[in-house]
């Protein structure tokens, strides 16, 4: 792992929402260095808004959000995404009039000196893509589309992964395939990854550290190997006292 991937995300007692549609409140948290963190929770409980807000997608109405030690509350995205912020949307955010190949070299814009090289490390964790290089994006699978959306990520050289339900609307099979590729990156490139997601098996399978959200509170934080399904079910179906003390 290089020094690179040590920095941490946090947020401390962020309001967050959409104009004056309050969603988030007094959310704090900060990222394991080369870790997986899963941000679980039942529908509209927030977890996209938290990403949103990391972003600067969503408006902040109180908290701040650092950068190791940088204070990015205020920063517009593009200033965001240059200093290492990777989100990987929801919806697939590749051009899909555009071939494979120019979708990642377009990645690498913040890097135009090593395109070779970042296109090169892409390719070796999606080789998956490799055959479709001259194809439209749009012309690939659903699954194929998220691994070019993740590659595209990677291509800015990213210290830090947000991903945003990389395996929704996923068959079975793609879906393994989804979360074998987010673990190969972490052990690979010890890249820390933010994951929202609605598979709370798969997501427990990966990740290191569980945050539950609900209504926009975090009620539960704790290393992976100290939740169970039963809880988390109590928790989704809001019959679970809030226990949001990282224990
Ligand atoms: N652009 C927006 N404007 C206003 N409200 C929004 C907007 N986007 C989301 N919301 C609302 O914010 C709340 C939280 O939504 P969010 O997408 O963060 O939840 P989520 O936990 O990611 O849900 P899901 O698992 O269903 O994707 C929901 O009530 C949703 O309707």
């Amino acid at each position: 792992m290089t020094s690179r991937h040590t920095t941490s995300l946090s947020l401390t007692d962020v309001d967050a929402g959409y104009g004056k549609v309050a969603i988030l409140s007094r959310l704090s948290f900060a990222t394991d260095p080369g870790g997986i963190l899963t941000i679980l929770g039942a529908n509209g409980s927030g977890k996209s808004t938290c990403l949103k807000a990391l972003m600067g997608l969503a408006s902040l109405t109180g908290g701040t959000i650092r950068l190791g030690d940088e204070d990015i509350t205020k920063m517009p995205v593009h200033r965001r995404v240059s200093l290492g912020l990777g989100y990987v949307p929801q919806v697939d955010n590749v051009f899909g009039d555009l071939s494979v190949d120019d979708n990642l070299r377009m990645g690498a814009f913040l890097h135009p000196q090593e395109t070779p090289a970042l296109r090169e490390q892409a390719l070796e964790l999606f080789p998956q893509l490799k055959p479709h290089l001259r194809k439209a994006a749009r012309l690939l699978s659903g699954g194929e589309r998220r691994m070019l959306s993740i590659a595209q990520t990677l291509m800015i050289k990213p210290r830090i992964l947000l991903m945003d339900e990389p395996s929704s609307d996923l068959s079975p099979k793609l879906v393994e395939e989804v979360f074998a590729c987010i673990t190969d990156l972490r052990e690979r490139m010890g890249i820390p990854v933010l994951l929202v997601e609605q598979n709370v098996t798969h997501a427990l399978r990966i990740a290191d550290r569980v945050i539950v959200l609900a209504e926009g509170s975090k009620v539960l934080d704790r290393p992976t190997e100290a939740v169970t399904l039963d809880e988390l079910g109590e928790i989704f179906l809001g019959r679970h006292p809030v226990t949001a003390q990282q224990d």
